[in-house]
């Protein structure tokens, strides 16, 4: 069986007396999507953070490539071949749309200490061994060719006229679009996406869930935090759910989302038309639409209250 790319073992992180994350467990396969899960304040951005190292656990291991990176400074797991998008888009704002992903490819994936990187297939650009502090790769690539790559990755996105914007002129579709960008212009092998359909209108979610099947048919390894539960049941191969920091259960998507423990956590988070748990700006459940029943996650409808 193949190893994994990413694994997780008794992660944990506190914020004061609060268990964000309590010994997760989480094995993470090229060619994978894991979907993450979880009501609001469950611990999946933590996860995130713990993973890519903007966050430093209390306890618990992060192993890429079988390597130890627990405590590894954000850029160094970047340049090992994780990249990720925020939940909160964060695009450099001085710089045109093009020039972020360019900025992304200067940082791109070198491999994690003693390895090559093993770029997912049509993956361009030169190979590193090490993890050496981050600095641009200009000199082992032309700003041109990593000019051109940024071109390609805005073209698969859908972003490609848009190029020569500024990321304020953008609307919230084409942001989060932007964000991918910025993370596929790093050339990862592990790509984590935080909520990277939030806010899209039903209509842009199904190219986004297309392109994120690309990903995986390209050979990336991807986790994804997701709010919307017809999206999770659409492209996950596993759930993992989230309670309290604690993995409630992992599986394939159609017995997670019917489990009766994991529709028990959601009771009183309330469901959209597209089966989406929503929240409000302060993180309380969406008053304008709620369902209690025991249908599967997936299949929940809005109900008026
Ligand atoms: N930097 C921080 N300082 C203090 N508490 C934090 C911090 N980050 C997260 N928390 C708390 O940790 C818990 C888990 O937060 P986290 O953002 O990981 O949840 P989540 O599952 O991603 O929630 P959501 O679905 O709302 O994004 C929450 O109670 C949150 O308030």
């Amino acid at each position: 069986m193949t190893a994994p790319i990413l694994a997780a073992r008794g992660l944990s992180r506190r914020f004061g007396g609060l268990r964000a994350t309590h010994s997760v467990d989480l094995d993470l396969y090229p060619g994978q999507i894991l979907g993450v899960i979880g009501p609001n304040g469950a611990g999946k951005s933590t996860l995130i953070n713990l993973l890519t190292g903007h966050l430093r656990p209390h306890a618990g291991t992060v192993l890429l490539d079988g390597h130890d990176v627990t405590g590894k400074r954000p850029w160094h797991i970047a340049q090992a071949g994780v990249a990720r998008t925020f939940q909160i888009v964060k695009p450099f704002r001085g710089m045109t749309v093009a020039d972020n992903v360019v900025v992304a490819g200067l940082y791109g994936a070198r491999g994690p200490a003693g390895t090559t990187t093993g770029a997912p297939a049509g993956a361009v650009g030169g190979r590193r061994s090490g993890t050496g502090a981050a600095r641009p790769r200009a000199g082992r690539r032309t700003l041109a060719a990593v000019r051109r790559d940024a071109l390609e990755t805005l073209e698969r996105v859908g972003l490609a006229d848009k190029a020569h914007l500024a990321p304020a002129e953008l609307s919230v579709a084409d942001a989060r679009r932007l964000e991918l960008a910025k993370a596929l212009g790093l050339r990862p092998r592990v790509l984590l996406l935080d909520e990277v359909l939030a806010g899209l209108r039903p209509g842009e979610i199904g190219p986004a869930l297309e392109l994120i099947g690309s990903l995986r048919r390209d050979g990336l390894a991807l986790l994804m935090v997701e709010h919307v539960m017809s999206a999770i049941s659409a492209v996950c191969d596993q759930v993992l759910v989230l309670h309290q920091g604690e993995v409630l259960t992992t599986g394939e998507p159609t017995a997670v989302l019917s489990d009766q423990r994991v529709i028990a956590v959601y009771l009183g988070t309330r469901f959209n038309q597209s089966g989406s748990a929503r929240r409000t700006p302060r993180g309380d459940s969406d008053p304008s639409s709620e369902q209690s029943g025991p249908a599967p996650l997936a299949e929940r409808e809005e109900e008026p209250r």
